[in-house]
């Protein structure tokens, strides 16, 4: 286990590779290992709890954000049943992340800004699924949820776009980059300590048009949104020993009641693999903490028979950090994910998470 200390600079101790081949091979059988990120306990009430019942030929209710990436995964899911023979319909759902689109996410209120409205309809009886950004999903899940479904890992790296097509190395000193994710801008001030970061919120479409607009000199975003949304635009890939992603970036995930016919219905479009890996990666932030409020990457790559697991935690100003690289059996892979989130939280990665959190409740505190 190569383990980076806390200090003011850093000789990176991991082999650089450039970013592997982000679609996995793994198998497609598995044996369900326990899903539960919330305790096991509560039986789901489905059908119990809310008064519609809706006929069995009924389609089942897909719920989604109404951006138009959100969009995208969510007709994704839905022509994927269809060829499995299961009819669907999609109902917009506008959640608070959607709302308040005027300030960066850690200052909108609570966790899970795209995800909590989502969730009471479904608690409502209202809607049967729901597809999301799985990094957008909090590790803290009502117990009558459950994540049914974990579609096959899309790009899961950041991605650099600049409006003439120059490289992260070769920006200008003082170039402005857009970005409103603490994680992208304390790895882009560790690694360009010039830079000018500057806070870029709204939906994929929106940032582009701010970008051409020259607002930026460059934006910051998961090549998995423009991968989504096909559109191909020339752009740069961040190593990930530099820009260690966000927990899931990059994954599709569908929620269900437990125990709901939805529940089965959607367990066809499961892939192990990516299940493995953003699994190791909720267990090391949940253990971590912090929320959204918390520069943390941690990311998980199957590599032939072992898994890759990078994972970080950075000051806010990208001067310090501690992270952990190293290889785990896949066989272990739970308990390997626990050490490892312990691990970097003993290391260092404990008191930079307070810090930051010091640092935004003080912030919360001065402007109410
Ligand atoms: N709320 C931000 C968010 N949630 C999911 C994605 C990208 C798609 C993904 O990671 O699956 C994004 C945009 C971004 O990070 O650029």
């Amino acid at each position: 286990m190569k383990t980076e200390k806390l200090g003011q600079s850093h000789m990176h101790i991991s082999s650089q590779e450039s970013p592997p081949d982000s679609k996995s091979t793994y198998g497609q059988s598995h044996m369900r290992m326990s899903s539960q990120e919330s305790p096991p306990d509560s039986k789901s009430t489905y059908g119990q709890s809310h008064t519609c019942v809706r006929p069995q030929e009924a389609r089942l209710l897909i719920g989604t954000r109404g951006s138009k990436l959100a969009l995208a995964q969510a007709n994704l899911v839905s022509d994927l049943l269809a060829r499995n023979g299961v009819r669907t319909e999609i109902k917009i759902i506008k959640t608070s992340g959607d709302t308040f689109t005027d300030r960066p996410l850690h200052e909108v209120k609570g966790f899970g800004v795209f995800v909590r409205e989502i969730d009471d309809t479904m608690l409502a009886g209202e809607i049967d699924i729901a597809v999301h950004s799985m990094k957008d999903v909090p590790t803290e899940r009502p117990g009558e949820l459950t994540i049914a479904a974990v579609m096959k890992r899309d790009s899961p790296y950041d991605f650099l776009l600049t409006r003439d097509g120059i490289k992260l190395k070769d920006l200008p000193e003082g170039a402005v980059i857009g970005t409103t994710s603490l994680r992208r801008r304390a790895q882009l001030l560790r690694y360009r300590p010039d830079l000018m970061i500057k806070d870029l919120r709204g939906n994929i479409d929106t940032r582009l048009r701010k970008l051409k607009e020259g607002q930026y000199d460059g934006i910051l975003l998961a090549e998995a949104g423009l991968e989504r949304m096909k559109w191909d635009i020339q752009g740069e890939r961040l190593d990930p020993d530099n820009f260690v992603p966000s927990a899931n970036q990059g994954t599709v995930v569908i929620v269900t009641k437990k125990d709901s016919q939805a529940e089965r219905a959607v367990r066809v479009l499961d892939d192990e693999n990516t299940w493995i890996e953003t699994r190791i990666e909720r267990i090391i932030i949940g253990i971590l903490g912090g929320g959204c409020l918390v520069p943390i990457g941690a990311f998980a790559k199957r590599q032939g028979d072992r898994i890759h697991v990078r994972t970080e935690v950075l000051s806010v100003d990208g001067k310090r950090h501690v992270k952990i690289d190293e290889f785990i059996n896949p066989d272990e892979y739970e308990l390997e994910a626990a050490r490892i989130g312990s691990e970097l939280k003993q290391k260092g990665g404990g008191e930079l998470i307070d810090e930051a959190v010091r640092m935004f409740t003080a912030k919360r505190g001065k402007h109410g």
